[in-house]
């Protein structure tokens, strides 16, 4: 569940400082805050650090007098001296003891510029955020928010300065507060000839999502090199765009603080404070991430109905109702089976050359969906078998047996007669399989302990039924154990599966990224995870792009077909070389808005028999086999010698991706190459046409309201020129586009560094 803080001003200090004579506690101001704060629900406050004392005392330090001024120079005399050794006056501060700073957040001064224009006042900005870093460190804070960023011109020189003070102290997080959305951009609409004569009309457009703050927030993150203790406070207070996607981004970073103004909130029909629409989804969807909450302004009676209380109990209502966090509480579901492992690396099975454990095999028989899947394809195949004459199966990698019993169960409703082998090569789990043969089969099966690709089978057989498919299907080798088990098979006899598909994705998630590089050796960032994904935003989207030539959001790779009968084979029915087991794709795909690439997630899909299968590919999974367990998707990483690949919006990104053998391995390497697509030899905006302006709006400040946050200015290329020439005209000549290349990865894991062994 997310926690939730209320934000106690100077205002509120001032108040709770107002000596009362009940009170003989002799608590401090903020004490009394978290107190009071407690009573009403929350789990405690967020305050700032500092007083406007300090505001004034460093104001009046480091922003210079009048040229002139006689008192100029006995001030930067002062100013030096403070540079030098930087410190507190005791009335300047807010808080002074330790169990002031437990449990709170504690905002740095948000009036300190970074990224001021004055290469001097960004120098004070910068002594004073550590001497402020330095006392919350010595009152040991756990968590503060710095101040914004405020300009997007020298961004860098902020997020510089940030990066020196992360260095400083070894545990405390850091949270950048960023406005969610740039949302009040005007545009100055030429389009009307009205507004040529009368001056540009201005018309809010949220059409054209901006991802100006997020890509502040990318330049920031990536000077401070993905640190682990950076993270985002996000200020929900400008009016979100109605479409998601461009928001989903923010569930790929690092998201701890959701700053929400009871200024955001609107009255419902009945005066009660309610957010608008596209808030209410934004708040669902990232509530996955269980974020801490800062309410701001709730007891400034801005709404007429349901007092300070209804903000927080509005908010939790939303949580509840978020798809992710109800899937998450239900028994179950993937989300709710999978807690604790979100976003976790797991290194794949390697279950041909290992040999599993029970606790392993017991993980993968608590999934219902999978074994139901493969009983209704077993007793399908059955009943479509039109031969007269006893049916004999095999199942080939039994493990501790859940397929036998489930294809016992099938032979039982189809009433048929039947036999089946059982093959297994983990000596541990034959012992298990022994004991049900005793215990509950009977005759009705006959175990064979060995390897399915050398093992004598007493006779061919009708259905083939095993279960070897990793997450992006092929990866743990099913495709080369079948092709030993083919043998066995009778000429016209069925393999369930019958077929499996992999699916990719570009992804970006800097969760993942930094999980990835924690070790630095070059292996594990080169190796393909099983995870269970969560902190994640597709970053491809559906339809062609700008070239027309882009597949859709989630791509086909490659498939393998069961029986196969196009390999050639030696004399004991076992393939020559392992050559027709490799295979290469390149997908195209589009990224509608602009992201850091980290990584591609890989899914599958498997035919089990008929319409009977298997699916983890995201927009099908529910169709085919909701609440299937066994399988998290695969995340391929993308390595980064300085920073991730940077895609900005609009772009493709083409990836190639290699499934390589040779006598011992398999291993996939893969690599990606992005493009922007320009209209060739035309300007990209006419030049009769005046350039897109855009101009920032305030939000306003309202009473008790955490100051708004600053936007950003952006410019952007537009989506649609604003001349008089057509949208088709100026975009969509396809055949006239041409793509120019803007950045490329190294091909990962060449020569299988990370591979699957057992050939
Ligand atoms: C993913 S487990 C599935 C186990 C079981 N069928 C189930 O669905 O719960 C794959 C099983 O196949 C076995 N296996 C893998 N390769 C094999 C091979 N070449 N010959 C025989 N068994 C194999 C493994 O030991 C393991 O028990």
């Amino acid at each position: 569940m997310a926690a939730f803080v209320t934000h106690v001003t100077l205002d509120h200090l001032d108040r709770f400082a107002q000596p009362d004579a009940e009170d003989l506690s002799g608590k401090t101001p903020s004490q009394k805050a978290t107190t009071q704060a407690r009573s009403k629900g929350y789990d405690g406050i967020c305050l700032p650090l500092t007083n406007d004392k300090w505001k004034a005392r460093w104001r009046e330090l480091c922003l210079l007098p009048a040229e002139g001024s006689p008192a100029a120079e006995a001030l930067e005399q002062s100013a030096e001296n403070w540079r030098s050794r930087p410190v507190f006056l005791g009335d300047e501060v807010t808080i002074t003891r330790l169990d002031e700073a437990e449990n709170s957040i504690i905002l740095f001064s948000d009036w300190l510029e970074l990224d001021a224009t004055d290469a001097w006042v960004r120098h004070d900005a910068e002594i004073a955020l550590q001497q402020e870093l330095a006392y919350a460190s010595y009152l040991n804070v756990h968590t503060a928010i710095l101040p914004p960023p405020h300009n997007r011109e020298h961004v860098a020189s902020y997020a510089r300065a940030i990066n020196s003070v992360l260095s400083t102290v070894p545990y405390m997080q850091l949270s950048v507060r960023m406005p969610i959305y740039d949302p009040s951009m005007i545009h100055l609409d030429y389009g009307s000839p009205k507004n040529a004569t009368n001056g540009p009309s201005t018309k809010l457009v949220d059409d054209h999502p901006s991802i100006a703050t997020w890509e502040m927030w990318d330049t920031i993150r990536c000077i401070c090199d993905y640190h682990p203790r950076l993270t985002l406070a996000l200020d929900l207070t400008p009016p979100l765009p109605t479409s998601l996607d461009v928001l989903r981004q923010w569930v790929a970073e690092p998201t701890r603080h959701l700053c929400l103004p009871a200024s955001t909130f609107i009255p419902n029909a009945k005066g009660y404070p309610v957010l608008p629409k596209s808030t209410q989804s934004f708040i669902r969807e990232i509530m996955k991430l269980q974020p801490v909450v800062i309410l701001s302004g709730t007891d400034a009676g801005l709404h007429s109905k349901g007092g300070e209380a209804a903000y927080s109990q509005y908010v939790r209502h939303l949580e509840k109702a978020s798809p992710a966090v109800k899937a998450m509480q239900t028994e179950g579901t993937v989300e709710h089976f999978a807690q604790g492992y979100q976003d976790y690396l797991q290194a794949p099975l390697q279950p041909l050359m290992d040999n599993l454990q029970s606790i392993t095999y017991q993980t993968f028989e608590q999934d219902p969906v999978k074994y139901k899947q493969y009983e209704e394809a077993v007793f399908l195949a059955l009943s479509k078998w039109s031969k007269s004459g006893r049916i004999t199966l095999c199942v080939a990698g039994a493990g501790r047996g859940p397929l036998v019993a489930l294809s016992l169960n099938a032979i039982k409703r189809t009433n048929k007669e039947c036999f089946v082998y059982v093959v297994e090569k983990n000596p541990n789990a034959f012992v298990t399989l022994q004991e049900r043969k005793q215990n509950e089969w009977g005759d009705k099966v006959q175990l064979l302990f060995g390897d399915m690709r050398t093992i004598h089978v007493p006779e061919q057989v009708d259905i083939l039924v095993s279960e070897l498919l990793g997450s992006f299907g092929d990866n743990e080798l099913s495709p080369e154990c079948l092709d030993g088990a083919m043998r066995f098979l009778k000429p016209d006899g069925i393999s369930i599966p019958a077929s499996y598909t992999a699916y990719l994705a570009p992804i970006s998630s800097s969760k993942l990224y930094n999980e990835a590089r924690a070790s630095k050796d070059d292996k594990s960032l080169e190796t393909p995870y099983v995870v269970m994904l969560q902190s994640i935003k597709i970053l491809s989207g559906d339809g062609g792009g700008l070239s027309g030539k882009c597949g859709p959001q989630i791509q086909e790779c490659w498939d393998f077909e069961h029986p196969r009968r196009d390999a050639v084979v030696n004399s004991q029915g076992l393939p020559v070389t392992n050559s027709h087991n490799t295979r290469a794709a390149k997908l195209t795909f589009h990224v509608p808005h602009g992201g850091a690439l980290h990584g591609l997630a890989g899914y599958f899909e498997a035919v089990l028999y008929g319409n009977v299968g298997l699916s983890i590919h995201p927009q099908r999974m529910d169709k085919i086999s909701k609440d299937m367990l066994s399988w998290f998707p695969l995340f391929f990483p993308f390595k980064a010698r300085y920073e991730p690949l940077y895609l900005p919006s609009k772009s493709e990104l083409q990836v190639t991706i290699w499934r390589l053998t040779n006598q011992r391995q398999v291993w996939y390497e893969w690599y990606a190459e992005a493009f922007l697509a320009l209209p060739d030899g035309s300007p990209l905006v006419s030049a009769t046409s005046p350039p897109p302006r855009r101009i920032s709006l305030r939000v306003p400040t309202q009473p008790g309201a955490i100051e708004a946050s600053p936007f950003i200015d952006n410019v952007e290329i537009p989506e649609t020129p604003r001349s008089g020439r057509s949208e088709s005209d100026f975009i969509f000549d396809c055949a006239s586009m041409r793509l120019v290349k803007i950045g490329q990865t190294t091909l990962h894991n060449p020569g299988g560094r990370s591979s699957w062994i057992g050939l």
